[in-house]
Parts: structure tokens; C-alpha cells; sequence
């Protein structure tokens, strides 16, 4: 099926109004650099859900009082309206999109897989903590042993250049923090992930051929710039 292109509106800020809250729209509330709302984003995108899933940009940095007051109280992005309710957390939101709305299915259904597919979710916040807590130390030595991680994980299933064989919910889990950690270790440290691993090289190349990514992805100039402030202190 050929990828639905869409325009993309601009956030919405402290002087826009609501959208007409609970009138039976879907809305998914992302801001467009958020690597979190980012897997939910994806998650629509490739089961061709743009125009049931409507997609609302917020400016994180100017935010309407609106979105914690009548949307979503933990006011973070990504979060879900749908069938009167809101709900949050994006690796909740993946697998509830990848359930409860039609288009291909993004997890197996081999118990195995699942298994394997729960686990490498599960590992995935420890990978990000890691990657993040060492840019102010040994960066190369835990990127060596993170990205070794997941070389060999991808080794599991050869089926197909994916996390389980086929792309699914782990590849979407994981990809907007990979997508970060490779332009910031390479611009930085001069560090390439995918050398001397040709499963991860494979993964990353196949990944970015597809269209319901790629029209996610992150400016990397202004990555470098927001993290170099973030993590190294640097102006
Ligand atoms: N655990 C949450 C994290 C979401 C999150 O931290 N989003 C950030 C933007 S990337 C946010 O909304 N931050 C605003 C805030 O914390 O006030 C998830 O997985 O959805």
C-alpha cells in the first residue's frame, strides 16, 4: 500500500485553543521531537491510521494550560484520546494502538517471539539510562557494550533484518533513541554504531527505508545542539 503523505500543522501553543475535546475524534497529542511520543507516532503512521488517529503537535516549551487542565493531567506527551478516555505512556500507547485499531499487526503471535519481544522492551529503558549517563564519562566503552547488546539480539531471529524477524512493536520501541544515540555519538565522539556490527547495520539501513518512519525523524543539527546543552553543559 503507498504511504499516505500528510502535512504536518504547526504545535499548538499557550495562545491556541482546545480542540473540540471528546467529540468522538481520535487524537493522538505528540510534540514532533519527543523520541517517546515518536513510537506512537510511527505506530499509526505504519498501520495506516492517519485519518483515524488524528495527529495534534504541542510546543512543549509554550504549552497550552489546556492540555494538563482538560487533556491529559500528567501533561507530557505522547497521549491518546479515545472513546471518552485519554491515555498515556507510549509503551502502553504502542501495543494499545497495535490492538485496538485495524491495519497490520505490529507484535507475533508465536509464543516465543512475544517472549523475546517482552524482554528486549523491557531491557530498554536500562539501554537509554546507560547511553545517557555515560555522555559525561566513557561514552565509546558503553555504546561499545549497548550496541553490542542489541547486535546480538538481533542475531536471535533470521528471518527477516528485525528484532523479531519481521518489524514490530521492538523496533519501534527502540528506533527514536537509537536514531539520537547514532547522530550524537557520531557528530561527538566521533563514534559509528554500526561498525563491525553488520546485524545492527542491516537493521538501521532497512529501518530507515521505511516511509512511516522516515517522515518522523528528528532535525539532527538541532539534536546535537539540544544535547550537547542537556548533557555536556556546552553553549
Ligand atoms: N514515560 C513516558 C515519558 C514521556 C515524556 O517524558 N515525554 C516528555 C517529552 S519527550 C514530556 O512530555 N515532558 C514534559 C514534562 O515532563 O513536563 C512515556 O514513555 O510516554
Amino acid at each position: 500500500m503507498a504511504y499516505k503523505h500528510e502535512d504536518l500543522s504547526p504545535p499548538l501553543d499557550s495562545t491556541s485553543s482546545p480542540p473540540p475535546l471528546f467529540d468522538g475524534t481520535t487524537r493522538l497529542y505528540v510534540s514532533y521531537t519527543c523520541p517517546f511520543a515518536q513510537r506512537v507516532w510511527i505506530t499509526r503512521n505504519y498501520k495506516g491510521l492517519q485519518d483515524k488517529i488524528k495527529l495534534v503537535p504541542i510546543n512543549l516549551q509554550n504549552r497550552p494550560a489546556w492540555y494538563k487542565e482538560k487533556v491529559y493531567p500528567e501533561n507530557k506527551v505522547p497521549s491518546l484520546e479515545h472513546n471518552g478516555k485519554v491515555i498515556g505512556e507510549s509503551l502502553d500507547l504502542i501495543k494499545y494502538v497495535d490492538s485496538n485499531f485495524e491495519g497490520p499487526s505490529l507484535f507475533p503471535t508465536e509464543p516465543e517471539r512475544r517472549k523475546f519481544g517482552e524482554e528486549l522492551i523491557t531491557y530498554i529503558d536500562t539501554f537509554t539510562r546507560a547511553l545517557y549517563s555515560s555522555f559525561k564519562g566513557d561514552a565509546a566503552k558503553e555504546a561499545d557494550a549497548q550496541f553490542d547488546y542489541l547486535e546480538n539480539a538481533l542475531k536471535k531471529f533470521d528471518d527477516g533484518p528485525f528484532f523479531l524477524g519481521q518489524f514490530s512493536l521492538v523496533d519501534i520501541a527502540y528506533i527514536p533513541f537509537v536514531e539520537r544515540f547514532q547522530v550524537f555519538l557520531s557528530e561527538v565522539f566521533k563514534y559509528d554504531i554500526t561498525a563491525g556490527r553488520p546485524k545492527l547495520a542491516a537493521w538501521f539501513e532497512e529501518i530507515n527505508k521505511i516511509e512511516a518512519y522516515k517522515v518522523t525523524k528528528t532535525d539532527p543539527k538541532e539534536l546535537v545542539e539540544f544535547y550537547k546543552k542537556r548533557f555536556l553543559d556546552q553553549q
